[in-house]
């Protein structure tokens, strides 16, 4: 089932209500009086009987041409702009007409499905990485302390034990609405979200006020999407403002942490892990423990990162300043983080590693930054070499792809270059400018990798196992580890979503591996 179609059982608004509340011309007033919208889609092949179908004007083209489609389905009526309207004269149902019908859809939709994030504890959290696993974090948290809940992000949509795999980090606000309308009908109550800046700069969630909002950190990353940095950055910002949340908790390890603590409209406690001045500051001991103390010196919680990488020092803290903002003190915190919780396709250990073979793990880093971060915390763990394969994907920030190679070079012993989702583009081309930021690295000097170029995905992957060794005289155990498509189960090559999991294919090629030596 896809995330959209999740509909809560009771839901409905008398029309008239909706375009009251909007202060909205309505195209027919009697045709409108009577009309119970049961719920709200802006999408046409996603409309279900008694819809309100959104006719947004989009980046490509006006949802305005396919309102057809969306009545046969079943829609009631039509909200949409003048330009829209325009080429809606004539249709059978109401069309309820706005200035900007995105900007009004979070109420509506709210509306409609009874306002469900009002009912529930909501935790937001937002930065170019560490989203997925930070929400994770929390939601493993106040699960282990007692607390009935939902989780929405990049892999899936989870209410209490239902699992659904998400085709977006955070739903458009008709769909995210009717997924808290579900939760609140299951017995959720506390959700836990990612909110990524698309889904502040497009409103997708508008109409839900957070309990809090966490911001992990911020690096380069669509900027086919933002104009500059500063534009992503503003767009998340914006998740600090009133209308969106009462609390924050800030990581301040880089400088866009440090301006949104210092330009946040809403109360926020900072979090520093490098030594900074801060709310709460981290002192890193053995084995991932750490203390997290405040500033006053008067209060201290003992933590441990069950996930490899200081990294997730700060992803841990983090949802540990969550906790407290939500009202659990520090020993109710503690026990709740004392369970490991169980993040799909973030630093997981496919291989352990050992005298049978190398160590494999799979990662989702997919920007430079986190390339880094992954790869420096991995380099300790490894007693071989490091080997990584990488690729970037298509159809986005193209700028990013050298300084990912980049990364990898500086940290790794091997680069296997390889593809991502390559989507419209010419794979080989995005393998190029990959390769091309890591052979630059080691030719000024700032890293000595061997830089291979592996090809298709499966062939990568295989190619890095068959040369990882476990050396007989000294035990060191080579390190491989599958960057970039984490918990995702396909490709998407020109169209096409083949199916393809980083995970099975390091399976796989540890058995090929295996085989190959059983035969020699
Ligand atoms: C760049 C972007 O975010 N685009 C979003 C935008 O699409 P658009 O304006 O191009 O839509 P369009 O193709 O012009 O179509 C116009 C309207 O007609 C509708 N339509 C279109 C075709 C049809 O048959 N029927 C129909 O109703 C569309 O739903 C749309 O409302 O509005 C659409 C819905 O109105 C979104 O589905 C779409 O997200 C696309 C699918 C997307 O891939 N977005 C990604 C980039 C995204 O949001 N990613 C973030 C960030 C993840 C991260 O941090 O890594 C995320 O939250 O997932
Ligand atoms: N706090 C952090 N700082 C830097 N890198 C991180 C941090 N947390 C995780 N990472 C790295 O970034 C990758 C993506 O992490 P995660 O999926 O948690 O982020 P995300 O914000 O949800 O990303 P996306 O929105 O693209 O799904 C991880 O696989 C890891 O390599």
């Amino acid at each position: 089932m896809s995330p959209a179609l999740l509909r809560p059982a009771t839901s409905g608004v008398l029309l008239n209500d909706l375009t009251a509340r909007l202060g909205a011309e309505v195209s027919s007033p009697e045709a409108a009086s009577g009309v119970r919208v049961a719920g709200v889609s802006l999408d046409s092949r996603a409309v279900l009987e008694g819809d309100l179908y959104a006719a947004l004007p989009g980046f490509n083209t006006h949802g305005a041409a396919f309102a057809g489609d969306a009545i046969r389905l079943g829609a009631v009526a039509v909200l949409t702009d003048p330009a829209g309207a325009a080429r809606l004269s004539g249709v059978e149902v109401p069309v309820v007409v706005v200035a900007q019908p995105r900007e009004v859809l979070g109420a509506v939709a709210a509306q409609v499905y009874g306002d469900p994030s009002a009912r529930l504890t909501m935790v937001g959290v937002t930065g170019t990485n560490g989203k997925t696993t930070t929400a994770y974090l929390v939601e493993s948290a106040l699960r282990a302390h007692g607390r009935r809940t939902g989780l929405i992000g990049t892999v899936e949509t989870r209410i209490g034990d239902e699992r659904v795999e998400s085709v977006r980090t955070t739903p458009e606000a008709t769909d995210l609405h009717a997924i808290l309308g579900v939760m609140v009908e299951r017995g959720v109550d506390a959700c836990v979200m990612e909110v990524s800046s698309h889904a502040l700069s497009l409103h997708r969630v508008d109409g839900v006020v957070y309990d809090v909002a966490l911001f992990t950190n911020l690096s380069q990353d669509h900027l086919d999407f933002h104009d500059s940095m500063d534009d992503y950055y503003r767009a998340k910002a914006t998740l600090f403002t009133r209308a969106r949340a009462r609390a924050g908790v800030v990581c301040i390890d880089d400088a866009w942490g440090l301006r949104l603590a210092s330009e946040s409209e809403i109360p926020v406690t900072t979090l520093g892990t490098v030594g900074q001045r801060a709310d709460w500051t981290v002192e890193a001991g053995d084995g991932g423990r750490f203390a997290l103390r405040d500033a006053a010196g008067m209060r201290e919680l003992g933590l441990v990162s069950h996930l490899p990488g200081t990294f997730n020092i700060a992803n841990t803290a983090l949802a540990a300043l969550a906790l407290l903002s939500l009202g659990l003190d520090e020993t109710e915190v503690e026990a709740a983080m004392a369970v490991p919780p169980d993040v799909p396709g973030r630093m997981e250990v496919v291989a352990a590693g050992g005298a049978g073979g190398p160590r494999c793990i799979v990662d989702f880093a997919h920007t430079p930054d986190a390339v880094d971060a992954a790869l420096a915390a991995l380099r300790p763990s490894t007693t071989g070499r490091l080997i990584a394969v990488i690729g970037a994907g298509g159809d986005r920030d193209r700028g990013k792809r050298p300084g990912m190679g980049a990364a990898a070079a500086r940290h790794a012993d091997v680069v296997v270059v390889t593809d991502d989702n390559p989507r419209s583009e010419d794979a080989a081309e995005i393998r190029a400018a990959v390769m091309a930021g890591a052979r630059q690295a080691v030719e000024s000097g700032n890293a000595t990798a061997q830089v291979v170029d592996g090809g298709p995905r499966s062939g990568a992957i295989a190619e890095a196992v068959a040369m990882a060794v476990v050396d007989a005289s000294d035990g060191a155990v080579d390190t491989v580890v599958v960057l970039g498509k984490g918990h995702e189960k396909g490709q998407e090559i020109h169209g096409v979503k083949h199916p393809f999991d980083d995970r099975d294919a390091l399976r796989a090629a540890l058995s090929a591996a295996t085989t190959t030596e059983d035969r020699r």
